[in-house]
């Protein structure tokens, strides 16, 4: 039996807040193993990385994912009682609620309301200086989410809700007062998102029947009974929050462009498998979530090592994406390798890996890549603009990471020859 190597330090927080994108595959680099144990908050954990460690951490008979999330994180980027937290037959029933929202249909609808967005902001940004991008991608695809999932938005509301609810991602790895300002706005936004389902199950609302706000509201759980308004709360949020969150993998989209302009011509030939590839890659190179967690159910044996029960378990989600086991020469931005990949659920898990039904894999991936192939559209064919001067360098320390300028565009134009139909989403 061999033994699960020992990191040096009394606790490794503070190590691991200062590089979380790094933290596991740097140390398990140096102690030459997939896996090593340090404690984090004080609590013993078991760290891993790697396609073999990801099969074993979604192996449900093995891991639980009930309690394994630090509370900081519960109160801020997850809030309190949603699917994330749920285990067995409880969690795929939830699961199947947030699965039967990913429908063609409804993620067409989606980059229909997303792309009507990127218009209207388009024109606006024309008559601007400069544009930092970031921050207008949030109320964009607040508006986009919101009108998708059913929850009325008025252009008053538009700017509070779209700061509380950016609050909960962007805020949420932070220390001090924007970590404060985060469990803030989780509150605010648990409380706006309850009177939504109170209202739609009172009938003063009326949600479309397919619309993720009707859908929470009228469902049961697996014993049967309504969800309560806090938990419904928490899940109507799952959908709003990381929809808006993309925006930060749009911002690496605009990254990547101005980064590799070769790709920028391929994807103005208008290329879909390219585009696919291309967003597949971005979403590969690019940090993002950095690890998820789980506790193990009982003590087992896995390739020699003794993992006793009740232990947490983070695994390496960024490291992963990075390894060169998987990945020849990882370090490069080369969307070409995405057409001739394996395609196994556990080597490629910017989302999480696993089954996207069974397991906790993120229901969200399709609507992800859809919104990124628009973004890549848009800033390729459908608009034309400059990059002035700026600080393009990633903070890596930040959670999310993002570049320290967080991309400003300037001389924006339309480009009214190119307004070309999208093709149909399909799913690959
Ligand atoms: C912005 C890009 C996104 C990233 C980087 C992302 C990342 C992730 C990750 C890492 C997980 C955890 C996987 C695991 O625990 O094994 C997850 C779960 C989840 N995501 Fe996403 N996600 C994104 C977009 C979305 C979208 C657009 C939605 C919904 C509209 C969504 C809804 C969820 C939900 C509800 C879960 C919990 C699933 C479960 O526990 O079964 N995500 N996501």
């Amino acid at each position: 039996m061999s033994r699960i190597p020992r990191d040096k330090s009394l606790d490794s927080t503070i190590a691991l807040m200062g590089d979380p994108y790094r933290f596991i595959s740097n140390r398990c680099r140096r102690y030459r193993s997939d896996l090593f144990e340090t404690r984090l908050l004080l609590r013993k954990t078991i760290c891993m990385t790697g396609p073999e460690a990801a099969r074993l951490f979604y192996d449900q008979s093995r891991f639980a994912r009930h309690g394994a999330m630090p509370k900081a994180i519960q109160k801020t980027l997850l809030g309190v009682g949603g699917v994330q937290g749920l285990d067995e037959g409880a969690h795929r029933h939830r699961k199947q609620m947030f699965m039967s929202l990913m429908t063609p249909e409804g993620i067409e609808k989606l980059v229909r309301l997303t792309s009507a967005e990127w218009q209207i902001r388009v024109r606006k940004w024309a008559s601007m200086n400069a544009v930092v991008l970031y921050p207008e991608l949030h109320a964009l695809l607040t508006r986009a989410a919101c009108a998708w999932a059913g929850v009325p938005l008025a252009d008053s509301e538009v700017e509070p809700r779209t700061r509380q609810v950016t609050a909960l991602f962007d805020h949420a790895g932070s220390i001090g007062l924007r970590h404060l300002w985060s469990r803030r706005a989780r509150k605010r936004a648990d409380s706006w998102a309850a009177d939504i389902v109170e209202q739609i199950r009172s009938g003063r609302l009326r949600a479309p029947e397919h619309s993720a706000a009707h859908v929470v509201a009228w469902h049961r759980d697996f014993s049967g009974a309504l969800l309560t308004p806090q938990v419904a709360a928490v899940e109507l949020i799952n959908v709003i929050r990381p929809t808006v969150a993309v925006s930060v993998y749009m911002i690496f989209v605009a990254h990547a462009l101005h980064t590799h302009p070769q790709v920028r011509e391929k994807l103005q030939a208008g290329d879909e498998d390219y585009a696919e590839c291309f967003v597949q890659e971005v979403r590969r190179y690019y940090p993002f979530f950095p690890a998820v967690a789980a506790q193990t159910r009982l003590a087992f044996e896995w390739n020699g090592y003794q993992f006793p029960a009740g232990r947490r378990i983070l695994l390496d989600l960024y490291g992963t994406n990075q390894d060169p086991r998987t990945w020849e020469r990882p370090e490069d931005f080369e969307p070409e390798r995405f057409g001739r990949r394996d395609g196994s659920p556990f080597n490629f898990i910017p989302q999480g890996g696993g089954d996207h039904y069974f397991d906790h894999r993120c229901p969200g991936e399709w609507i992800a890549i859809e919104l990124m192939k628009l973004t890549a559209d848009f800033l390729t064919r459908r608009m034309s603009y400059e990059v002035p001067g700026q600080d393009l360098r990633i903070e890596w320390s930040r959670l999310p990471a993002l570049p320290r300028s967080r991309f400003v565009l300037s001389n924006v134009r339309e480009c009214q020859e190119l307004h070309l139909q999208r093709t149909r989403w399909r799913r690959r």
